[in-house]
Parts: C-alpha cells; sequence; structure tokens
C-alpha cells in the first residue's frame, strides 16, 4: 500500500521507527473480518458455539472474527438483524458503556451514528430500560441507520437527523453521548482505499477543529456528572489526544480510565508530558483497524440516576378517523408487555414508543427531526391491519399471534428479493410471519395460490444473481 509521505512522516514520528515498521507491515495483511451477535435474536446457545469464527473479539461479549468474509448479502440472518458485521476495534466501546452505565438506565445519544455499528452495539449493551437517541446529519445515511436499528429490533431507540448544533436546546438531557466523530480515517487505510487517497495534512486540520465545534455543541446536553465517550479511527494526536486535552481544559472534564486486560495489546496515551487514560488501537498490535477511545466525565458527578423532568408530555396524537379504536386494540394485542407502550397514530401508520420516555421523547420532537422513534405495528387501509416490517424485526412482537411459516433458504433469499412467495397448502390464509431457522424474516399476506411479500421495497436484495458459493452464518459454524 502507498502511504502519503507526509502521513508517513508523522506516523513515524508519533510511534518510533520499529512500532512505524510494524504499522506499515500490518497494513499491507488482509483485514480481519468480524461481525457482532444480536443476543436478542439467537439463542444463548449460538455464543458458546464460535467454532466457526476465528476467535472471540476479546473486548466485547458478541463480537467474533471470522476466518472469512461471509456472503453476507445472500445471508437472510444477516438481513433479519441477527448479526452486525463491524471492525473489531470499535466494539471497544462496549468496556466504556459496561464499566461506567453499569445497571441504571440511561439516556444515551450517539450522534455520529450512521451506519449504526455503535448504535446497534450500544443498544444491546445499555441496561434495560434506557433510552437511545442515534442521529446522523447526512439525511440519506439517517436513513440505513433506522434501517438497521430497526432490523436490530429493540424498541427503546429514537432516530434524528440533525447537526450536532441542534443539540444546544436539550440543556443536561443526555446520560451519555457518543461522539463518534468523522475524522482523517487514518485506521481505515487498510479497509478502505479512498481514505488513503483523501488524506492530507490539511484534512487533519480541518478534521481536528471540525471535531472540537462538535463536542462544544452537544457539551451542553451532557447532564452534570455525564459520560461523554470521545472516539476516532485516525492515529494522529490532533484529533485523538490533544482533542482529550482540550475537552479536559475547556471544560473540566474528568478523564477517566477504562479497565483493560494486558492480553488485549491496546496501546495507551501517546501525547508526549500528558499522561491522561486514552486507548489506542494500532493494527500490528490489537486484531482490527486502527481506532481511538478516551472517556469522560462532565464535572459534577453522580447525576446518572436523574431523569429529565423539563419537558412534560404532550398530550396524546389525536386518532384520526382512518383508524378505529378497535384497529389501534388489536394493535396493542400484538405486543409482549403492551402496558408498557403508548401507541401514537400518524396519518394511517400505528406506532408503539415506550411510555417511559414521552417526555423525552416529546422534547426531541420540539428541538429535533425525528425520523423514527419506537416501533412502526402496522398500516391502516380501510377495515385491514397490515403489520409492519419493524414490527417483525422487533423484540416486542407476541410469538403466539400471527402464525408462522418456516422457509428453505431459497423461499428466504426469494423473500428477501420481494419476489412472489408460494407457501405449502397447508399454511394459513392472511398475514403469516416468515421465518429463517426459526428467526422472524418478515411478513406474507397468504391469498393461497400465492403470498403477498410485505418485505419493504426499498430495503430488498437488488442482485439478482445468486453467487457460486455461498457462505452464511449457520454455514460458518454458528449452529442455529
Ligand atoms: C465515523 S462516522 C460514524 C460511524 C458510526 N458511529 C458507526 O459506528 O457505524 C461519522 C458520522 O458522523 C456524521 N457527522 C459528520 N458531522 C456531523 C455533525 N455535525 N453532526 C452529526 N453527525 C455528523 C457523518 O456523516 C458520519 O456518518
Amino acid at each position: 500500500m502507498e502511504l502519503p509521505a507526509s502521513f508517513a512522516d508523522r506516523t513515524r514520528s508519533l510511534l518510533g521507527d520499529e512500532e512505524y515498521n510494524k504499522l506499515a507491515d500490518a497494513l499491507n495483511d488482509e483485514q480481519p473480518v468480524s461481525i457482532r451477535l444480536n443476543e436478542a435474536k439467537l439463542p444463548d446457545a449460538s455464543f458458546s458455539l464460535f467454532h466457526g469464527c476465528a476467535g472471540r473479539v476479546p473486548w466485547s461479549s458478541t463480537g467474533c472474527y471470522l476466518d472469512r468474509r461471509l456472503t453476507f448479502t445472500f445471508d437472510p440472518l444477516f438481513h433479519a438483524g441477527c448479526y452486525y458485521v463491524q471492525e473489531a476495534s470499535s466494539m471497544f466501546v462496549e468496556q466504556a458503556l459496561k464499566q461506567y452505565v453499569g445497571e441504571t438506565p440511561a439516556v444515551m445519544l450517539d450522534l455520529c451514528a450512521a451506519p449504526g455499528g455503535k448504535s446497534t452495539h450500544a443498544r444491546s449493551v445499555l441496561p434495560a430500560g434506557s433510552l437511545l437517541v442515534a442521529n446522523e446529519v447526512i439525511r440519506n445515511r439517517s436513513q440505513i441507520l433506522a434501517e438497521n436499528l430497526t432490523k436490530w429490533g429493540h424498541p427503546g431507540v429514537v432516530v434524528t437527523n440533525n447537526d450536532s448544533v441542534d443539540f444546544a436546546d436539550l440543556e443536561d438531557f443526555f446520560d451519555v453521548i457518543l461522539t463518534d466523530v468523522p475524522c482523517s480515517g487514518e485506521g481505515m487505510f487498510r479497509k478502505d482505499p479512498v481514505a488513503v487517497s483523501e488524506w492530507s495534512p490539511e484534512n487533519v486540520d480541518i478534521c481536528w477543529q471540525r471535531q472540537r465545534r462538535i463536542v462544544s455543541d452537544i457539551w451542553s446536553s451532557l447532564k452534570p456528572g455525564g459520560l461523554l465517550i470521545y472516539s476516532t479511527c485516525t492515529y494522529n494526536t490532533k484529533e485523538d489526544e490533544e482533542n482529550i486535552r482540550w475537552i479536559r481544559d475547556e471544560f473540566g472534564a474528568e478523564i477517566l480510565p477504562v479497565n483493560v486486560s494486558d492480553d488485549w495489546n491496546i496501546t495507551g496515551n501517546l501525547l508526549a508530558g500528558d499522561d491522561f487514560p486514552a486507548y489506542r488501537f494500532l493494527p500490528h498490535r490489537a486484531k482490527g483497524e486502527g481506532f481511538f477511545l478516551a472517556a469522560l466525565r462532565k464535572p459534577e458527578a453522580d447525576s446518572l440516576q436523574t431523569r429529565y423532568k423539563s419537558a412534560p408530555a404532550q398530550g396524546k396524537k389525536k386518532v384520526v378517523s382512518g383508524v378505529s379504536k378497535e384497529q389501534l386494540a388489536v394493535a396493542r394485542g400484538w405486543l409482549l408487555s403492551p402496558d408498557d407502550y403508548e401507541l401514537s397514530v400518524n396519518g394511517t401508520n400505528i406506532t408503539a414508543f415506550p411510555k417511559d420516555y414521552l417526555p423525552e421523547l416529546s422534547s426531541l420532537q420540539q428541538s429535533l427531526r425525528v425520523i423514527q422513534a419506537g416501533v412502526a405495528l402496522a398500516e391502516v387501509k380501510g377495515k385491514d391491519l397490515i403489520p409492519s416490517h419493524a414490527l417483525a424485526m422487533s423484540q416486542v412482537l407476541r410469538d403466539d399471534i400471527f402464525p408462522r411459516e418456516e422457509v428453505s433458504y431459497e423461499q428466504a433469499i426469494a423473500y428477501l428479493r420481494k419476489e412472489a412467495i408460494v407457501l405449502s397448502a397447508e399454511a394459513p390464509r392472511g398475514y403469516v410471519l416468515l421465518t429463517y431457522t426459526n428467526i422472524p424474516l418478515g411478513f406474507v399476506k397468504n391469498i393461497g395460490n400465492r403470498a403477498n411479500n410485505l418485505y419493504p421495497q426499498e430495503w430488498r436484495i437488488r442482485s439478482g444473481y445468486l453467487p457460486e458459493e455461498i457462505l452464511i452464518l449457520s454455514a460458518a459454524g454458528i449452529n442455529l
């Protein structure tokens, strides 16, 4: 790999000759492939069956390396949200969350969240009863973020599409903020050749200044005592330690240590003369791409337990005439624990949102562009209540409500391509939840001679061909 000369000079002087040469060699090696399993969807047994994986990611309870790349696009379980393909080093966020959020429900913002690797991860790690706000400034990327979080299936999620500056009104709102800031991407050189071609010293300067702007923008919305997790995928100290030092000096933040094990081969702070805790993943030492993380606490500790109270819940949304009380009652009956959710109607769509967080949702809606909140349950068409795909993906669906029909691999791929499906003659008429290896894939409406495919058009597999060799999760050894 041809590295930019100025990058090589700077990084050599940061790491020293020996370390730099090892790093440069590692960048010519093949990149490791890793996935993170969704424990809410996969049975416990999967987690002890890692024999198809090339080992577990040591700093993540659900991460595993694969010995080769799966054909993810043609794996039904990938589309069903059973796992997320994520670079291993960045799974280290789990350690900071587990150590500093603990068991107390928290309201967390993932500010720079698309495509959703860390959001789906955070949603799995946060204690039960927490709320995750996942934000992305670029509109089409926020749609991808919403898609990935919908597939992940947790109901306690709000997706927003805003710039960091828009969070200023939400004073003392979040217990935890993750800023996985846009950066010069030096740590992605092996994974993404575009990162190499776009790198320049000028871009590093643009990046560290933008990162400071982003942190300044959201600082007031972090509660006193709240946790800021700052991360980048770059090596230079300007975007890493120097920004952490700046946050400490500018806002009086306390820089927190994160417990790590020596055999994880994590590298510490590389800033000469200031030895605060910081965590670096260098590809020649730890199996993954380049990554940097630091955890900070806003002054005035011990407020993780205070709930946001300043914004009263707005009145319940009016039920428009197109949706009857009976239809709402039916949709409510689909939920595992209906009392925990508030149902709202927007046009002809019915959505469920955790009751505990209605005041927070109301405040978010006043300040931000909320593109998704909670779980879409159904669309009403005349007398018909069409169950939504998000419901099929979600943890809130009662499993005795819709008849289930197990499909073959070929049928699953046809379904995900949004082709017409023919079910067995015994399959019941009406809405049927298709499953593949017992995992929900989505709904069809079975009308007998065929079943209408309700898979979202915009998420369908577009590729018309099937590769000759298909490597999917169960074939890779995680035996479902
Ligand atoms: C490093 S990527 C995030 C990766 C993501 N956290 C993950 O784990 O999948 C940074 C993201 O921040 C977004 N971004 C850039 N400037 C932003 C801003 N001012 N406010 C919010 N998001 C921003 C970018 O569009 C990009 O999607």
